[in-house]
């Protein structure tokens, strides 16, 4: 990459700033007011309680602006969350780092001889190069209890940056997209909650873009983290992934709502998006582990489903109502022989796939359900909960037109849920009256869409309507 940013020794002092370490004491009562307002804070409901920063080293130092990444640790142990803080440090006397986004600001903190600005390194066009810079350049930084490696696809991703902006909308990470001149553009994801094993994004993306997989967007790189001190030092993860940005694209969701409510048949599209499916579960089973589980592993499975089932009928009555035939369903899967178990995208529906001209659906965000832990999200799962996950999203696409536009499109969803099964079928080579496959389908829709009546009734329960009709559906 050819940016503005230059080498850093790891001193502060060259800066004129302060340390970080300095800084500390005078920063942390900002920190703990600024990050339950931000969107990837995960614990909404609490006011942060013992933050700590654990972690930090400098990233760059650009004209008066000097870029760290830093650790914060938020709870009391067992329980603690590692947040990912990068931040940019200049003398408040310099213009802000961040032109024209008054959120960046996190404090003004008052030093001996001066003022220190700290902003949200994200949204700050400095922030974001120094970032980039780090996977793309393949640097490595060592800091205080922390390193950063970038790991960059060679050939890929470099250019002068022209311009960069922070994606804004509902988003769990914070992702930072760069136009650059003599390359397409990318999207760097900075994984916000850390934690100590390899991220299934970068894993399986990975393993798709070295597959030739058209399913994915071209990977540029990731950078790897490495932090904590004494018993925590061999904390170590993913900080970023950077992707290609394809431009001029819709999401399956737009694209098939769209369709439902013209009345435009989506059954072509389904197909495909089967076609589409079922490569990718073939690519992943190549180049990553799978495994045939044994009783003990499919009983593991059905236990979680089942436990699902007690978590959501005790808050919901719907479900409750309907709890014996769905575990009914959920339990039939312990008499049949499973398909082999393997890497999948664990958290698949319409809002995670683009429709990209010339290149077909592309999945993103591999991450498996953000709430379930890192290691139980990189085991090899059953294939079957990805197709389910998708059939879900195509009966929430007519359940939303029902509720929004009180027109029923039935007919439309069961011609699209026929196609996308036919076209997984056919790469997947199941045939038709496959008995074992349809005792599988059947018990992952029931999971997730018990899944969906506790999420509905939890955060949108306008639209509890939609699982909690899918419900009494498969319960009969
Ligand atoms: N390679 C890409 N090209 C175009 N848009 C993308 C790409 N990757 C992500 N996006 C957009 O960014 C959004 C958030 O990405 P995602 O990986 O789902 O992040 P998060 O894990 O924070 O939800 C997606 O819904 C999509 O709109
Ligand atoms: O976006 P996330 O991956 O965090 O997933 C959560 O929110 C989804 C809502 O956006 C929710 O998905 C459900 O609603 C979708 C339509 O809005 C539909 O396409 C999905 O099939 C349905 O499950 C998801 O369950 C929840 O975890």
């Amino acid at each position: 990459m050819d940016d503005s940013t230059t080498p850093v020794t790891d001193s502060a002092t060259a800066s004129g700033l302060p340390a970080l370490t300095d800084l500390v004491p005078l920063l942390l009562p900002h920190l703990v007011a600024w990050m339950p307002a931000q969107r990837w804070y995960a614990a909404k409901s609490a006011a942060p309680s013992d933050v700590c920063l654990v972690a930090s080293a400098v990233v760059a130092q650009t004209g008066r602006d000097q870029v760290l990444d830093v650790v914060v640790r938020v709870g009391t142990a067992p329980r603690t969350t590692d947040y990912q803080v990068p931040l940019v440090l200049s003398p408040a006397d310099a213009a802000p780092a961040a032109h024209g986004d008054p959120a960046a600001e996190i404090a003004v903190l008052a030093v001996p001889g001066g003022s220190v600005r700290v902003q949200d390194a994200t949204r700050t066009a400095v922030g974001r190069a120094a970032l980039l810079g780090v996977v793309v350049d393949g640097r490595e930084i060592a800091g205080d209890g922390l390193r950063l490696r970038g790991e960059p696809v060679a050939g890929r991703g470099r250019g002068r940056i022209v311009s960069s902006r922070l994606l804004s909308g509902e988003q769990s990470n914070s992702s930072m997209i760069v136009e650059l001149d003599g390359a397409a553009p990318v999207i760097a994801k900075l994984f916000r909650v850390l934690q100590s094993g390899d991220n299934p994004d970068v894993v399986l993306q990975g393993a798709l873009d070295a597959a030739g997989s058209e399913q994915v967007a071209p990977l540029i790189g990731a950078a790897r983290v490495t932090w904590g001190e004494g018993a925590d030092a061999d904390e170590s993860g993913h900080a970023l992934f950077i992707q290609e940005f394809l431009t001029g694209v819709e999401d399956a969701w737009r694209v098939a709502l769209r369709d439902a409510v013209a009345g435009v048949d989506f059954s072509a599209g389904a197909r495909s998006l089967g076609e589409a499916t079922a490569r990718v579960h073939r690519d992943l089973a190549d180049r990553l582990p799978t495994l045939d589980p044994s009783p003990a592993e499919r009983e593991r499975l059905v236990s979680s489903m089942l436990a699902r089932l007690e978590e959501a009928r005790a808050e919901v009555p719907a479900v409750d109502a309907a709890a014996e035939p769905l575990a009914a369903v959920i339990r039939r899967t312990l008499d049949v022989a499973w398909p082999p178990f393997q890497r999948i995208h664990g958290d698949y529906h319409l809002g995670q796939v683009l429709a990209v001209p010339d290149r077909g659906w592309v999945l993103l965000d591999f991450e498996g359900e953000p709430m379930r832990p890192l290691a139980e999200r990189s085991l090899p799962d059953c294939p079957v909960r990805d197709v389910a996950g998708m059939l879900r999203s195509l009966d929430y696409a007519a359940g939303a037109v029902l509720l929004e536009h009180a027109t029923d499109v039935s007919a439309w969803a069961a011609r699209a849920r026929d196609a996308f099964l036919a076209g997984y079928r056919e790469i997947a080579q199941i045939p038709d009256d496959d008995a074992v496959f349809a005792v599988l389908l059947a018990a992952f829709e029931a999971d997730k869409a018990v899944y969906e009546a506790l999420y509905e009734a939890r955060n949108r329960p306008a639209w509890a309507p939609i699982p909690l009709a899918a419900l009494e559906r498969i319960a009969g």
